[in-house]
């Protein structure tokens, strides 16, 4: 044998499995067993989760939600058993989705990337082929879903003044965003949970932010650890960091420390979710299980169908307000903008917080229901900045909703500095994986060039507000989803019984 052939008894699957209870709970993650015993009260996604892979193997369902090294940094050495013999393990008969036939022929049967037109296409692709509760966690809103709908509702309410007779031979779409020179003025957005779309997660949109030199922005709950992330990044590739803000300020510190430390050239301090929203859609598939009494340690009782959503969410600070501020600017050099802001009042507190931006944003209406869109929000805040001559004192950006580069260049004419873009990228990885984000980057690419030809501009520098018509963006229709409860209820036909004569 050479030296470090120690050959270390693996556990048998029987032996783990005996391990089934509270009172003792074993699981294999990854081909090692670690006892979660202990664990299963802090669980943020509640024991039930836990308790209904003790003993067993809970890799598939482990993957999505949890970053690779979460069981160094979270569980204590002492609780990690070694490795199992993964042949004496019995493999779970997964409950058969009824679904999942199904769907396996619509992946058959799905277009060929070449018949993806625009991002919305990808959307309707992704609907089809995605993992129900990969679907639902992306697609939802909360409550009603009125934002979410308004979100891409509200660039229709801006119609364009198109310049004629501009020499437009040569479209230059570059823009600068936080000092980095990018190819289109968009970001990916920080979605969580990039390996419920997507086996390989967020890592996938590195490699597509890369190739269409545009930024990304690292989600604190995606499913690829945020080294890996990093990582995955070439040559002097700009990424910027999400930030949900934990109770515990150390850890807090950690994360932007060691994110500053890998070179994150942006601090983006999530704002709009002191809780995460209502999303029914969420709370309706099978993560009901997971996401059950997250807040057992502090014993306080909460509704135990919150979806992923809360349960991936409970150490997210409440108390975090202004008077925070000055601590962040305090303990990192990177640009810090809030994520999130919904009205002038707050841009005018964060310009005299000193922070650096702000993104107005609703969260892709996951939060506020009937919180206005990024877009109508930046017609507010512009004139009033501009008033003030303030107007480059921070850079602003906006999300929810964009598909189109018409967005992108509705929002840059009013003002912003850029856009950032969600589901879309999603979508279009979870569909497609890489060629999908990169055709996606592609298509909005193709779009803006030709968009800015017609506007009559050569540059971002030139897009402004006179080309622009603004004046029914304050119209709010809001369009009923036909898929609420209350609207199937209602039915003028069946009225009262008829008085029996
Ligand atoms: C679609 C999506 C968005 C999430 C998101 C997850 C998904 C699946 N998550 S969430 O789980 O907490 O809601 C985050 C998140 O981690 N942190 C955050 O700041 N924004 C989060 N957002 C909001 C996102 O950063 C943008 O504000 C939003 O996606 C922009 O709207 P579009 O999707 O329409 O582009």
């Amino acid at each position: 044998h050479d030296s470090n052939d120690t050959q270390k008894v693996k556990l048998t699957g029987d032996e783990v499995a005996k391990h089934n209870s509270r009172e003792s709970c074993w699981v294999i993650v990854q081909g090692r067993a670690y006892d979660v015993t202990e664990f299963l009260p802090e669980h943020p996604g509640g024991p039930k989760i836990i308790l209904k892979y003790a003993g067993k193997d809970a890799t598939e369902e482990f993957e999505p939600i949890h970053p690779p090294d979460t069981l160094d940094k979270y569980l204590d050495k002492s609780k990690h058993l070694g490795e199992v013999d993964m042949n004496t393990v019995k493999q779970e008969k997964k409950e058969e989705d009824p679904d999942e036939q199904e769907r396996q022929e619509r992946i058959r049967r799905m277009p060929i990337l070449e018949q993806c037109y625009n991002l919305m296409d990808f959307e309707a692709v992704a609907r089809k082929v995605m993992k129900k509760t990969a679907w639902a966690y992306y697609s939802s809103g909360a409550d009603d879903e009125i934002t979410l709908r308004e979100n891409h509702n509200a660039f229709h309410k801006i119609w364009f003044r198109p310049r004629i007779l501009q020499d437009v031979e040569h479209i230059d779409t570059s823009a600068t965003m936080l000092g980095t020179k990018v190819d289109m003025p968009y970001y990916v957005t920080a979605t969580a949970l990039g390996k419920l779309g997507h086996p390989e997660g967020e890592v996938v949109l590195t490699r597509g932010a890369k190739k269409h030199n545009v930024i990304q922005m690292i989600p604190t709950l995606a499913s690829c650890s945020f080294d890996e992330i990093i990582d995955a990044a070439e040559g002097d590739q700009v990424q910027w960091l999400q930030l949900y803000v934990n109770k515990n300020r150390d850890i807090t510190k950690r994360i932007v420390e060691h994110a500053e430390k890998r070179g994150c050239k942006g601090l983006f301090i999530t704002v709009d979710a002191p809780q995460l929203g209502r999303r029914e859609k969420d709370m309706r598939s099978k993560f009901d299980d997971v996401g059950s009494n997250v807040q057992s340690s502090s014993g306080s009782e909460v509704d135990r169908s919150q979806g992923a959503a809360r349960a991936i969410s409970s150490f997210i600070d409440p108390a975090l307000s202004w008077k925070d501020i000055p601590w962040f600017l305090s303990i990192t050099k990177m640009p810090i903008l809030l994520k999130g802001v919904q009205c002038v009042e707050d841009v005018i507190r964060a310009v005299e917080a000193g922070v650096h931006g702000v993104v107005l944003s609703n969260h892709g209406g996951r939060q506020l229901d009937f919180a206005r869109s990024g877009i109508e929000v930046l017609a507010e805040v512009m004139p009033v900045l501009r008033e003030r001559g303030w107007q480059d004192r921070i850079e602003i950006y906006i999300d929810g909703g964009v598909r189109r580069a018409t967005d992108i260049i509705k929002a840059l004419c009013l003002g912003a500095k850029g856009v950032g873009i969600g589901r879309p990228f999603l979508y279009a990885m979870s569909a497609y994986g890489l060629p999908g984000v990169d055709r996606a980057m592609q298509l909005l690419k193709d779009e803006m060039e030709m968009n800015m030809r017609l506007i009559g501009c050569s540059k971002i520098s030139e897009l402004n507000p006179t080309l622009i018509d603004t004046r029914g963006l304050g119209m709010h229709t809001a369009p009923v989803p036909r898929d609420t409860l209350g609207y199937n209820v209602y039915d003028p036909l069946i009225g009262p019984k008829e008085k029996s004569k």
